[in-house]
Order: C-alpha cells, then structure tokens, then sequence
C-alpha cells in the first residue's frame, strides 16, 4: 500500500487538492475530520479538553465552542501545545484505524491530507510527501476571506505551524498552488500520474494482496514441507 502524505499551510488548499484526489478515484483520510471526531462530545478527548481547559469551552449543548478554543490555542503556544499532547492520542489511533479500514478494503494507493505532518513527526510513514505551497501574501488572503478572520488572528493561526518555506524543503513533490484553480488542476495532473505509478515491491507487500500472496505462499510451503517430510 502506497500512504501519499498531503500536507502545507493553513490555507495553502490541501483540501482543495485532496478533493481532484477524490475526484480521480483516489481515497483521502483528513486529519481535520479525525480532529474533529475525537473532540464531540462524550468522546475521551472530549473529557480530556475538558478537564484541561474548563467548562467555559463548551457550548450550551455540550460541544466544544470551536472557535473560542481556537481564539485561545492560537494566541497561546503553550496552551497550543497541551491541546496537541492531550488529542494527539487520539487522533494518531483514529487515523490509523481510517487507514486500515481502506487496507481492508483494497485500495493500493490512498491520501493522508495532514496539516501536521512534519510538527507530528509523522513524515516517516508517508512516501511520497507532497507539500502544497503558495506564497505567504496569498495564503494570508485566501485564509482571512476563507474564516472571515482578522489579519492579527489569521497570522497567528499561520505562525502557529512550521514555516511553508520550510516544508517545501522537505517535500518529494511541491504543488504551487498561488495561481488560478486552473493553473493548479493542471499541476495537479502531473503530479496524479507520478503518484499513481505501479507500486514498488515493498509497498505491494504492504497492500492487502501482498498479505495474501504471502500467506498463500507460506501456506503452500508449509503442504510441500509436510509433504516431503512424510516420504
Ligand atoms: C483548535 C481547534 C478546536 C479550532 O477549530 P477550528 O474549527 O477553528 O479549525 P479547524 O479544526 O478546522 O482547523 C483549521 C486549520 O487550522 C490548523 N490547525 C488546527 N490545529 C492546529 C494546531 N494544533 N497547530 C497548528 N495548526 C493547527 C490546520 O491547518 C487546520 O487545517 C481545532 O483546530 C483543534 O482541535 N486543533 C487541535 C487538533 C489538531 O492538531 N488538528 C490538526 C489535524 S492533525
Ligand atoms: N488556486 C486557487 N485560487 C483561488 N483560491 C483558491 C485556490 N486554491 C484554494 N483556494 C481557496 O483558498 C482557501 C483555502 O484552501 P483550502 O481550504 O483547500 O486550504 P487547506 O490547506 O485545506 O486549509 P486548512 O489547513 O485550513 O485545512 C479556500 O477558500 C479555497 O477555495
């Protein structure tokens, strides 16, 4: 199985991306969605952020007040942080079992859209990376019309994770993505065929049909064993 990791800034247009993935037939697990799945209410990570940072997080109905969580964990490393460590948990495992529900269900090669990549040391399961990239003007512009958002708040939401430059030094593949939706359908298009190539051999053996020709294999060997011995 080929794990494609999918990451950039806030507003760099990872979704976008993801979305001509899933578009082509190819499936995508969101962080962002697994983010949210851990933090409804009742859920552990739920308790946890509760316990952390008091009921005055919380809406009427119980959930989490996103944006008023947001304001704080944005304009506090700190208290960033300690939310990171107290989801990180639970978002790592509610990936994982994403993952392996597409495992189960066959697909060789699947999209890991992550914000977080490289900040959550998750890199090393992921090959090949590709980091969307567009210039910092432009990311500001698009993520403050996205939120409706201030400039003060939108900065410190992009201050809050590793540098872009710096990730597209770590990337494979780099989408820029600072011109039209047009411009980007387009780059996209390359950069499909080059992840869609046949897998390797290690990553055939990761794939459901490589377990399978490996137990059939041993399977087989095992009767021939057997077999020989009893001459
Ligand atoms: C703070 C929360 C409640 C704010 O919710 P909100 O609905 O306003 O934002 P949303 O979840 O849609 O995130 C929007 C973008 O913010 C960025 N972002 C989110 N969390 C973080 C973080 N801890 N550090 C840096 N950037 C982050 C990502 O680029 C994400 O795509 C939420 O972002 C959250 O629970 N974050 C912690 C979990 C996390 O790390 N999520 C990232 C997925 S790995
Ligand atoms: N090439 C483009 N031209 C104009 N607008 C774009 C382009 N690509 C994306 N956008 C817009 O920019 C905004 C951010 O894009 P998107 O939501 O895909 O970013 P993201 O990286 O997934 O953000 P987040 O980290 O918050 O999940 C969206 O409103 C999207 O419609």
């Amino acid at each position: 199985m080929r794990i494609v990791g999918l990451t950039g800034g806030i507003a760099s247009g990872k979704s976008t991306v993801s979305n001509l993935f899933k578009a082509h037939g190819v499936p995508v697990v969101d962080a962002d969605l697994v983010a949210r799945d851990v933090l409804k209410k009742g859920t552990g990570g739920w308790k946890k952020v509760m316990a952390a940072f008091g009921e005055d997080i919380l809406q009427d109905n119980g959930e989490v007040d996103r944006p008023k969580l947001g304001h704080i964990v944005f304009s506090d490393p700190d208290k960033r942080q300690l939310l990171n460590r107290l989801l990180a948990p639970y978002i790592s495992s509610g990936i994982f079992l994403e993952i392996l529900k597409l495992w189960m269900k066959g697909y060789k090669v699947i999209v890991l859209d992550i914000p977080l990549l490289f900040e959550a040391n998750m890199d090393k399961w992921t090959k090949p990376i590709i980091v969307v990239w567009v210039d910092p003007e432009t990311q500001l512009q698009r993520l403050m019309a996205r939120d409706r958002t201030s400039p003060e708040e939108a900065k410190n939401r992009i201050q809050a994770q590793m540098p872009l430059d710096l990730k597209r030094k770590k990337a494979d593949i780099v989408i820029d993505n600072t011109g039209s939706p047009e411009e980007l359908k387009e780059r996209f298009q390359k950069v499909f065929v080059h992840v869609t190539k046949p897998l390797t051999w290690t990553e055939f053996a990761l794939s459901r049909q490589g377990a399978f020709v490996a137990f059939v294999s041993v399977f087989v060997c095992v009767i021939i064993f057997r077999k020989t011995l009893s001459w």
